[in-house]
């Protein structure tokens, strides 16, 4: 099985540190969600992996090898970059199939993942044509084409349609589950949620956190419930006398901070308070991701192996 291993990895524009000290291991059979407020530093990190910048100092292996010195690349990493553009006179399936015969890829393969990122119908259409999402969809079929064990992209998401972005989130899914190594950056906290299983948060080049998601955001995010009534006195009453906040909400509903649904409910039952809605309101990967990157200044920090 292939990790990334990044480790002490630090680059330097001008002085500048855009990536800082960076130590992180992406493991396969899950997806890696790579976060970050803008200027981070994914893209770059990305970059440094993927061999196409050097570190200033510290490495970036896949399976403990310098990208640079793996054979025939393609079969072992297929990555989507940002910037990243065919060239726009060739047909998207002769883009893909002179990336195959570079690397030793059968040209069947060109085919099967205009099939599968759903291209076939403009196959053999100029990519100059093609819209932002097509060019996304290629760049996909691509980074698919060496069937490879390590997948990392950087916003696939981005230009995609509502339809588009559900076949990513399969996919990813579907990848992870087939035991390949999975690094997405996105700044589509709902999306990342969707599909990731572990984050790696970034925040000016240093690591922030490295964590299982549902962890992140348990550590961040104060459980909470959720409740409606017609008896809202009776109901702040019985909440005030047992130590609970609530705050009623425009809506009409009423939210209890640090509370359970079992024990909100057990007490307004026993005083006699209507319930008309009860819920426990799991928190969201974008509370706890601005909770932490809102606070920057602290920049400790949090590794967890899985
Ligand atoms: N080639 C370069 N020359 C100089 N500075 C650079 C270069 N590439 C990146 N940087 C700087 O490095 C920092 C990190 O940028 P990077 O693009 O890696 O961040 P990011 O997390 O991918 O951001 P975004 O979410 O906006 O894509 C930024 O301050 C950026 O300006």
């Amino acid at each position: 099985m292939t990790s990334i291993d990044v480790h002490a990895l630090t680059k330097e524009y001008g002085g500048r540190r855009a990536v800082d000290q960076l130590t992180f291991t992406v493991r396969p059979g899950r997806v890696t969600g790579f976060l970050g407020p803008n200027g981070a530093g994914k893209s770059t990190t990305m970059r440094l992996v993927l061999g196409l910048d050097r570190p200033t100092s510290g490495s970036a292996t896949i399976g403990g090898r310098p990208y640079a010195t793996l054979r025939e690349p393609l079969r072992h990493v297929g990555a989507l970059l940002d910037a990243e553009a065919a060239h726009g006179s060739r047909t998207g399936r002769d883009h893909l199939r002179a990336l195959a015969v570079s690397n030793r890829i059968p040209q069947r393969r060109a085919d099967e993942v205009l099939e599968e990122t759903g291209l076939a119908l403009v196959a053999r259409r100029r990519v100059k044509t093609y819209s932002l999402g097509m060019r996304r969809r290629l760049g996909m079929a691509a980074a698919l084409l060496g069937d490879p064990e390590v997948v990392m992209l950087d916003e696939p998401s981005n230009g995609l349609d509502p339809e588009g972005i559900v076949w990513i989130r399969g996919l990813l899914r579907r990848l992870a589950g087939e035991g390949r190594t999975i690094l997405v950056s996105s700044h589509l906290m709902n999306e990342t949620a969707s599909f990731a299983d572990h984050l790696v948060v970034l925040g000016r080049g240093r690591l922030l956190a490295d964590t299982p998601m549902r962890e992140f955001i348990d550590a961040r995010v104060r459980p909470r419930v959720r409740i409606r009534t017609t008896d809202a006195t009776g109901l702040r009453t019985v909440l005030g006398r047992h130590g609970y906040d609530a705050v009623e909400h425009e809506e009409g509903h009423w939210s209890v901070d640090h509370a359970r649904v079992d024990d909100i409910g057990r007490l307004a039952s026993g005083a006699g308070v209507p319930i008309l809605e009860l819920a426990a309101e799991e928190g969201t990967l974008e509370q706890a991701y601005l909770e932490l990157t809102g606070s920057e200044a602290e920049y400790t920090a949090q590794r967890q192996e899985a």
